[in-house]
Formats: C-alpha cells, sequence, structure tokens
C-alpha cells in the first residue's frame, strides 16, 4: 500500500526496462522515478540511449521487458493514445513534419487540434488566447503571423515549444531543444526553460541534451547514460560530477560550477 502511495506523486517510473532492438540493446535495465515538481536533465554521448527512453516516457513506444509507468499508467495495459495527449513532446524528427507554410499561430494552436481530433474551424477563442499566450512567454508572439518556413532556427525552437505546451500536457519532453542554436539562440532558451522550471504551475520537464552548459538554472535532477545504462542520477549537483561526467562520456572530463550554470572541458 505504501509503494501505491509513493507512486501516486509519479509522472515516470521505469523499473528495470530494457529495450532491444535488431538484436541490438538500446537501453539496459534502467530503473528511474521522475516525481511532479522535478525538472530533470538526461545527459548522454551520442548513442546512449536517451532519444529511445524519451519516445518510452512519451508512450511511442514499449521497452522489451521491464515495466513503465507514466502519469501512473501502466504501458501495454492502458491506451497509448489517449496516453500521450497528457505528455508535450518536442523533438526535431516531429518538427521536420511541420509545413513550412503554416503560419506560426497555427502551428501552436493545431497543437490542440490534432490532439483531440477536432476540426480548424471549431478553434474557440481560449485555444487561440492560449497559443499567444504561449508565444508570448517564449518571446516570438511578434511571429505569429508569420509563417514557419521564414523563422530562423532559434525561433522555431521556442514555437515547438511553445507547441509542446499547447496542451497543457502534465510531462514535458524536450529533445535537445538547444541543438543547432547559435550562442545567442541558446542563451536565450536557456534562460526561458530556466523560467519555465521555476514555474510551480509548469509540468514534469525531462530535458535531453549532450552538452552540461545547457542545463537551465532550476533543473533539479539528472539522469547519466552511457551505452544503454544508467552510470548515475540524482539531484543535480551531486550527479553533475567530473567523476561521472568522466565516466559517462569516456574521457576525462573536469566540470565546472557558477551561477547556476555548469560547463565541462576536458581535464
Ligand atoms: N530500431 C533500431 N534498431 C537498431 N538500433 C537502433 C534502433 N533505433 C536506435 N538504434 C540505435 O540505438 C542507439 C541509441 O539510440 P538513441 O537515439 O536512443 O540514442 P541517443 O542517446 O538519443 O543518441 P543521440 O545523442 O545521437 O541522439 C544508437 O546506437 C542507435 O543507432
Amino acid at each position: 500500500m505504501a509503494d501505491l502511495d509513493d507512486r501516486a506523486d509519479l509522472v515516470i517510473d521505469a523499473d528495470a526496462i530494457s529495450v532491444l532492438r535488431s538484436g541490438k540493446t538500446l537501453l539496459r535495465d534502467v530503473s528511474w522515478r521522475v516525481e511532479l515538481d522535478e525538472r530533470w536533465v538526461v545527459l548522454g554521448p551520442n548513442g546512449a540511449g536517451k532519444t529511445t527512453l524519451l519516445n518510452i516516457a512519451a508512450a511511442r513506444t514499449h521497452p522489451t521487458s521491464g515495466t513503465m509507468h507514466v502519469l501512473g499508467e501502466r504501458l501495454g495495459r492502458t491506451d497509448m493514445h489517449e496516453l500521450r495527449t497528457r505528455v508535450g513532446l518536442s523533438t526535431v524528427a516531429l518538427h521536420d513534419r511541420i509545413p513550412g507554410e503554416e503560419s506560426v499561430r497555427d502551428v501552436v494552436v493545431t497543437a490542440a487540434w490534432s490532439v483531440v481530433g477536432r476540426f480548424r474551424e471549431e478553434y474557440d477563442v481560449h485555444d487561440l488566447a492560449r497559443a499567444d499566450a504561449l508565444l508570448e512567454q517564449f518571446g516570438v508572439a511578434g511571429l505569429a503571423e508569420r509563417t514557419y518556413g521564414t523563422l530562423s532556427e532559434g525561433e522555431r525552437k521556442r514555437v515547438q515549444i511553445a507547441r509542446a505546451l499547447m496542451t497543457d500536457p502534465e510531462l514535458l519532453l524536450l529533445d535537445e531543444p538547444a541543438a543547432g542554436l547559435d550562442l545567442g539562440g541558446r542563451e536565450d532558451l536557456v534562460q526561458r526553460l530556466s523560467a519555465l522550471a521555476e514555474d510551480p504551475d509548469a509540468p514534469a520537464l525531462v530535458l535531453v541534451t549532450h552538452h552540461v552548459e545547457e542545463i537551465p538554472p532550476g533543473f533539479s535532477h539528472a539522469l547519466l547514460l552511457r551505452d544503454g545504462g544508467v552510470v548515475a542520477a540524482g539531484l543535480l549537483g551531486d550527479t553533475i560530477t567530473s567523476e561521472h561526467l568522466t565516466a559517462t562520456f569516456g574521457l576525462p572530463l573536469r566540470v565546472t560550477y557558477d551561477s547556476g550554470r555548469f560547463a565541462a572541458r576536458a581535464a
């Protein structure tokens, strides 16, 4: 019973999950618990299994073994489509499908549409107001009338996150949101994600990245992956250490921390 109560606040509860595809082990015996008010960073080198884990947390795919609960629902025993409507997901693969000629406001508001299967003419004024408020929150309200294809990469990333938040998800998963941004674009995004992390009304957050420099202040926990396995997990300050990063990336690294931001370089 105590165990059930413990689980009530868990948005992600991975219990020894493994993923095998085409004879390859993508995830190996991963256990990971995320609570409602936590903001997690998932860090690891290319091919570590980060996107695979995110896709399971987004109820897009199942583990091969182990048990996975998302928002209290057990994958394999629940309606995955229904569950997906409660999770916001932002990935490069999803955004590649956004038509360039779509207006920025429509890119955001159609998130509500695709989830509930409504037709375009049935958007109500609340949806439009919410889309505009999210564009404002991410500093791109002035671009609402522009077509998505004309935006810079940094502007697109901010619109993508606004879109992922449109459905008011209970869990927001962001896969490398700062990838491909220039320094100014990255810093702007880090600040906005930091504000989101510090908002008590924000959903539980999981941010996948390759770089400790991209960890926004306000994030609370980190999961380090290498070769599909967990190297370390827990509170950010205990987890993002030189020792753990060295083990994660397989080369001697020195981590520094200054004013809420991490940096890493070869030791
Ligand atoms: N369907 C599949 N069949 C076989 N191998 C796969 C399949 N999907 C992914 N992989 C491999 O699994 C490993 C983990 O992939 P994943 O995309 O989860 O890693 P990642 O940590 O997100 O990497 P990156 O940082 O490069 O995006 C990679 O080596 C990838 O090539």
